[in-house]
């Protein structure tokens, strides 16, 4: 069994009958998706979600899994789990690989709890590795680029894979800067000062969100980690 399937299968334990959730994106979380979709087919598990972006919510459709809108959820939704491109011991993340970050934040903010999954090339001792994606507004774009590069990185317009020239709009019709910092010393101070810049809508770093991952291996075994403190 593949690392990713191994532990997004085994993330889709968290999940009990009658919780709303928030479903992630991904190649990592599409099985926990899959596997949700066996549960409400075969076993008559009761659920609602909230998906992260429209790749999932056409998964999620696919499998049978009753989706809801934000607006419907009285309070917090019970349980989110969501992929990730890079994760350290405290279980701080890097994510918007896929380009969802923006409703990954909101709902794993909106969560009352939050499970990553990943496979084990995704742990790493400091963040930074991954390019950190940033969610910008279009307009004046390169503005935001340039305030962003004053905090001591390089970044990069994220383009299409068709076309590979169009840049690449988010579901809420943004730009993305993948943004080379390096190693991240301080994610949390990095996150205050990226969202301090006009122009940016979100960034990447998930920081006191996840309460534990689960980390699958290629041969298929599953590890659970909770946060340690740093
Ligand atoms: O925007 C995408 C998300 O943050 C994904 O959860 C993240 O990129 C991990 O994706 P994958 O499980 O495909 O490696």
């Amino acid at each position: 069994m593949e690392a990713k399937q191994a532990a997004g299968t085994e993330a889709a334990r968290y999940v009990e009958s009658g919780m709303k959730l928030g479903l992630g994106t991904g190649s990592t979380v599409y099985w926990t998706i899959r596997e949700l979709g066996r549960r409400v087919r075969e076993e008559g598990l009761r659920v609602e979600a909230v998906p992260t972006s429209l790749e999932t919510e056409k998964l999620a459709r696919q499998e049978g899994i009753p989706l809801i809108a934000p607006r419907e959820v009285a309070g917090r939704l019970d349980l989110a789990i969501d992929g990730a491109d890079e994760v350290d011991p405290a279980l701080r993340l890097i994510k918007g690989g896929g380009g969802a970050l923006l409703r990954e934040k909101l709902i794993a903010a909106n969560a009352e709890r939050f499970i990553v999954t990943a496979d084990s090339s995704k742990c790493v001792e400091k963040l930074g590795r991954f390019p950190l994606p940033v969610e910008v507004v279009p307009f004046a774009w390169e503005w935001t680029q340039r305030r962003l590069e004053l905090l001591g990185g390089t970044s990069r317009l994220r383009l299409t894979k068709d076309s590979g020239e169009e840049p690449y709009r988010t579901d809420n019709g943004n730009y993305v800067l993948d943004c080379a910092f390096g190693e991240i010393s301080d994610p949390a101070a990095m996150n205050r000062s990226l969202l301090e810049i006009p122009g940016v809508v979100e960034n990447g770093l998930f920081i006191g969100l996840a309460e534990r991952a689960v980390i699958g291996y290629t041969d298929g075994s599953t590890k659970t980690l909770r946060a340690e403190k740093l």
